[in-house]
């Protein structure tokens, strides 16, 4: 693969159609080749069938089609998660999930190898960024989870390692392929877009008007705590981002979630919980409570069962909407923030 060559999965309809044209041929062919891409997931130009053998040769030399490659894969005890290692073509890796649900098959997916914003309670963020994914390198973690599983995704988490707003415009190209009738035809709504809280790319995804589930990573009800948590809230604080959350859910009329991990003695107590009720008064959301996972690079420290629930109950009263996530697959730590890069740079 040369770096002149374009990875075709990167591209969306409109582009492949150009690509198309610039080879001289009809622009009806983009579309066949973007269902052998997005919706049949082929790994090679060779098995674009209805396409002839010269049309694919001269593909293949104006282009490349990245795959996906599982480097490894753990299962959870219990079945319900499976946790891969994905390959990329410069030798970089990233951690998918898979997850069975009562109401279909999730995939929990990375946006970017390491994350640059350094949030506390992190693994993913531990090193740091080291560089964007391409929107096929996402698809190929929906594709490559599919292909192993026999099962087909329904929904799409964007929680995986990196922030999928400052990987903006390749989020919204796997989105829009992973959404269309030449892909797997997901419905925006089964799709989360999950954020520390970047608040311009938060109010652009609102005018887009797909109607995708809006995450936000809150985990504190108040500036000076979340500062040092989430250290973006310095740029964008608490002010700035809950009036973008609730603009994102006037505009869809989509309920916005809070992801509020629990840390023992340092955001869980019940002042907190109070000041997050006010914080959060009238908004169309609910409340996701997670005992944080063990990062002990960081310190973070899981709250006790007890003290989750006398966090719920005080939002409970006051007509917050939450639930307490159930945590999958914990026994290979394939719960949120424990995805990490482990395969050594090539
Ligand atoms: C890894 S992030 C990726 C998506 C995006 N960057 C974000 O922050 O929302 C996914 C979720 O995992 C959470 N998370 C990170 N570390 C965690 C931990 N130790 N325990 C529980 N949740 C954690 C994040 O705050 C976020 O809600
Ligand atoms: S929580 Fe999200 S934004 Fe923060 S360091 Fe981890 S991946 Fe990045």
């Amino acid at each position: 693969m040369s770096s002149a060559k374009v990875n075709l999965r990167d591209l969306t309809l409109p582009r492949l159609e150009v690509f198309f044209t610039g080879l001289g041929v009809e622009k009806y062919r983009a579309k066949q080749a973007a269902e052998w891409i997005f919706k049949k997931g082929v790994s090679s130009f060779g098995e674009m069938t209805n396409l002839s053998k010269d049309l694919r040769e001269r593909i293949a030399g104006a282009a490349w089609l990245s795959h996906p490659e599982i480097h490894t894969r753990e299962v959870a005890q219990q079945g319900d998660a499976i946790k891969y290692l994905f390959r990329l073509h410069d030798g970089e890796a990233v951690e998918s999930v898979f997850m069975r649900h009562d109401y279909g098959s999730a995939a929990c997916v990375s946006t970017q190898v390491g994350c640059r914003m350094g949030c506390r309670l992190c693994a993913s963020g531990l090193g740091g960024l080291v560089r964007n994914l391409s929107s096929g390198e996402m698809y190929d973690q929906v594709l490559g989870i599919q292909q192993d599983t026999g099962e087909r995704v329904s929904r799409v988490v964007l929680m995986g390692a990196g922030e999928p707003l400052d990987n903006y415009r390749a989020t919204l190209d796997f989105i829009t392929n992973i959404t269309a009738g030449y892909g797997l035809n997901i419905s925006g709504r089964h799709i989360t877009v999950s954020t520390c809280g970047l608040v311009p790319a938060i109010r652009d995804l609102a005018a887009q008007k797909l109607a995708l589930t809006l995450a936000v990573s809150l985990h504190a009800p108040e500036d000076t705590l979340r500062d040092t948590l989430v250290p973006i809230n310095k740029k964008y604080p608490l002010k700035e981002l809950i009036a973008a959350c609730r603009d994102y859910a006037g505009q869809t009329g989509r309920r916005v979630t809070f992801e509020y991990a629990l840390m023992a003695g340092i955001n869980d107590r019940e002042e907190q919980a109070l000041q997050l009720a006010r914080l959060l008064e009238g908004m169309l959301c609910h409340v996701n409570l997670i005992p944080a996972n063990p990062v002990a690079e960081r310190g973070v420290v899981p709250s006790a069962q007890a003290q989750v629930e006398l966090f719920k109950g005080v939002l409970e009263r006051h007509g917050i909407a939450v639930t307490v996530r159930r945590k999958l697959g914990a026994d290979i730590n394939a719960a949120c923030g424990q995805l990490r890069r482990r395969l050594p740079a090539p």
